[in-house]
């Protein structure tokens, strides 16, 4: 089949983000809906989702219940979102679990197996699952600018400064995966790149900082504040844009020199 072709862009392009409910999944679906783009927003908090859906600029959007960490739910919710509305032009990866219990990161020693298989469950095997369903369908109906945009984050790459192990070890892998999947797909056109956030202040943060710490946390980080979804949404609107289409295969730290390499 031949390219799927638009006449502008950024507008007509169809951008799925995962984890849209809240957060920096919703921060991006609003940042790219007021440049143009048609979202389809997934989650799995459908209501949430709804939500972040009604409050977008533009029309052409659509929430999503799925389950990235189940292959029926991937599959059939992708599925369906194309048939609605065609082809996906990008998928951004957001969705992703932290546990904590009562605040407090587990030691090795007592972390759970179910812990550990729920946090790769859904941070690694749904970053496999949703690029999967996207590469299977471009594979059949090419796109212009085919682009993905996992999400690791700075825990990984520091090594456990502060966060679970189970959380470090299955970014870790979306580090490599990130890779492997752009080598694979630069044959198609897709550029694969990852973010790499660091203290950015969502639901996920706040499970592990206290009120009032906020100052504390800023302290270590060299621009001297939390990160906001916005800080991340505008990187992906670039690793999304034709301009970045000699990007493939980084991992951007957006992490305000939380960590530098
Ligand atoms: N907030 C931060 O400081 C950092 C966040 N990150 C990463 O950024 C991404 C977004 O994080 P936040 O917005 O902060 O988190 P958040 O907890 O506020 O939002 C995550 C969203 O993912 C959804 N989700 C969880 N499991 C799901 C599943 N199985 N299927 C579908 N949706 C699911 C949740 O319902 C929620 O709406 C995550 O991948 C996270 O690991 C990485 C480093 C730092
Ligand atoms: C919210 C995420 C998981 C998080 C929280 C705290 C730190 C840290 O203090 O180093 C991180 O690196 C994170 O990625």
């Amino acid at each position: 089949m031949g390219i799927h072709s638009m006449s502008t862009l950024p507008h007509s392009r169809l951008v799925l983000v995962t984890g849209a409910a809240q957060g920096i999944g919703a921060g991006v679906a609003r940042y790219l809906a007021a440049r143009g783009y048609r979202v389809a927003a997934a989650d799995l908090k459908e209501a949430a989702c709804r939500d972040t859906v009604a409050g977008l600029p533009g029309d052409g959007h659509s929430a999503w219940a799925m389950d990235i960490s189940d292959e029926r739910s991937v599959d059939g919710t992708y599925a369906a979102i194309e048939a609605a509305h065609g082809p996906v032009s990008a998928l951004v990866c957001a969705a992703g679990i932290l546990i904590l219990h009562d605040g407090e990161r587990r030691l090795i020693a007592d972390t759970s197996l179910e812990e550990w298989e729920l946090t790769h469950a859904v941070n690694t095997r749904g970053t496999f699952l949703c690029t999967r369903a996207f590469v299977r369908a471009r594979r059949d109906t090419p796109v212009e600018h085919g682009r993905v945009v996992t999400f690791s984050s700075c825990a990984a790459q520091l090594g456990g400064y502060r966060s679970s192990s189970a959380y470090i070890s299955s970014k870790a892998a979306v580090l490599g995966y990130t890779k492997a999947l752009a080598r694979e797909t630069a044959a198609m056109g897709i550029t694969v790149n990852g973010i790499a956030p660091g203290l950015i202040d969502t639901a996920m943060l706040r499970l592990s900082l206290a009120d009032g710490q906020e100052a504390a946390a800023a302290a270590n980080i060299p621009l001297g504040r939390l990160g906001q979804p916005d800080d991340i949404a505008a990187t992906i609107a670039f690793l999304l844009s034709p301009e970045a289409g000699y990007l493939t295969g980084t991992m951007t730290d957006v992490n305000g020199g939380y960590r530098m390499q």
